[in-house]
C-alpha cells in the first residue's frame, strides 16, 4: 500500500500572514487537501506564531472531525509543556515530537536519542495514554542503537529527516548516497518494530526515488515543495481568473 500524504499547511499560513486579511485560508486550502485526497494535515505551531496561529488548531481539529473523520491531524514540535497542553487540547491523532530551539528557522535534525531518554520517556507515556500516536523525528543516519532506544522510548513510529536528501537536488551523486543512508535508517528502524515516516523538503521529483528505498514507509509530511507546486501549477488558472475579473 502507497505511504500516506499529511499536507503541512505551515506555509500557507505563512502567506496568510503577510496581510491581516483572512485569505489565504489554511483552513480552506486544508480542505482543499483533503478534497483531493490527501490522508491527513500537518502542522509544526512555533512559538513565535510565525505561521501557524493558536487559533488554526481548532479550526483544523474541526474540519477533520465534522467533514474528513477518516483522516488525521499531526501535529509537530517540540515538547515543551505549552506544546503538550495544546496538543492535549487539540488531540491530534499523531504528535511528531522534534528537538527544535525556538530560535531555529526551520527543523534541522533529529533527536540525539540516548541523551534525550530522560525528557522524552514521560512525555510519549502522557501523550499516548490519551490515545495520539506519537512519532519521533530521527537523523538519517541514526544507528540501530538509536532506534532501539527510540523505541523503548515508546514511540509507535520515527520520522526520518529528509532535509539533506531534499538539499541535493541539483546533485544526483550525492542524492545517491543519501538516499542508501535513508534506505538503512527506515529497514533498521522496521527491525527493531518502529512505524516509518519522512518529511522535509520533499517534491514531486525527490519522492519516486524515497518511497523506492522505504518500503515500508508509513506517512511523509509535505508543506513547502507542496505549496509552491500548488502556486505554479496554480498560476496560469489564476491569472486567466483574473483577466476575466478586469474585463468588469
Ligand atoms: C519537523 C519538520 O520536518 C519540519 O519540516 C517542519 O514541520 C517544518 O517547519 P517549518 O515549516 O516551520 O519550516
Ligand atoms: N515533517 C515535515 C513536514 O511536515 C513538512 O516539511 P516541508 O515539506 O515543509 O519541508
Amino acid at each position: 500500500m502507497a505511504a500516506k500524504l499529511s499536507v503541512n499547511l505551515n506555509a500557507v499560513a505563512m502567506l496568510r500572514n503577510r496581510r491581516d486579511l483572512p485569505w489565504p485560508s489554511v483552513t480552506g486550502l486544508g480542505r482543499i487537501a483533503l478534497q483531493a485526497g490527501a490522508h491527513g494535515l500537518t502542522v509544526h505551531p512555533r512559538p513565535d506564531q510565525r505561521h501557524i496561529r493558536l487559533s488554526d488548531l481548532p479550526e483544523i481539529r474541526a474540519l477533520i472531525d465534522d467533514e474528513f473523520p477518516e483522516a488525521e491531524f499531526n501535529i509537530e514540535g517540540y515538547p515543551t509543556e505549552d506544546f503538550l497542553a495544546l496538543v492535549e487540547e487539540t488531540q491530534p491523532e499523531q504528535v511528531t515530537l522534534v528537538p527544535d530551539d525556538p530560535t531555529q528557522a526551520t527543523s534541522d535534525h533529529g533527536w540525539p536519542f540516548q541523551a534525550s531518554r530522560e525528557l522524552l520517556t514521560p512525555v510519549v507515556k502522557r501523550l499516548r495514554s490519551q490515545g495520539m500516536r506519537v512519532s519521533l523525528f530521527c537523523d538519517p543516519d541514526a544507528g540501530e542503537e538509536d532506534l532501539a532506544i527510540a523505541r523503548e522510548i515508546g514511540a509507535d513510529r520515527v520520522e526520518i529527516y529528509t532535509g539533506p536528501y531534499g538539499g541535493c537536488f541539483d546533485d544526483s551523486e550525492k542524492a545517491g548516497k543519501s538516499l542508501k543512508e535513508i534506505e538503512k535508517v527506515g529497514l533498521t528502524a522496521s527491525v527493531v518494530g518502529l512505524g516509518v515516516n519522512a518529511g522535509h523538503d520533499l517534491t514531486v521529483a525527490n519522492l519516486p526515488p524515497l518511497v523506492r528505498a522505504l518500503p515500508n514507509l508509513d506517512e511523509v509530511s509535505i508543506g513547502h515543495g507542496l505549496t509552491a507546486d500548488a502556486l505554479e501549477h496554480g498560476m496560469a488558472k489564476s491569472v486567466e481568473r483574473f483577466l476575466a475579473a478586469l474585463k468588469g
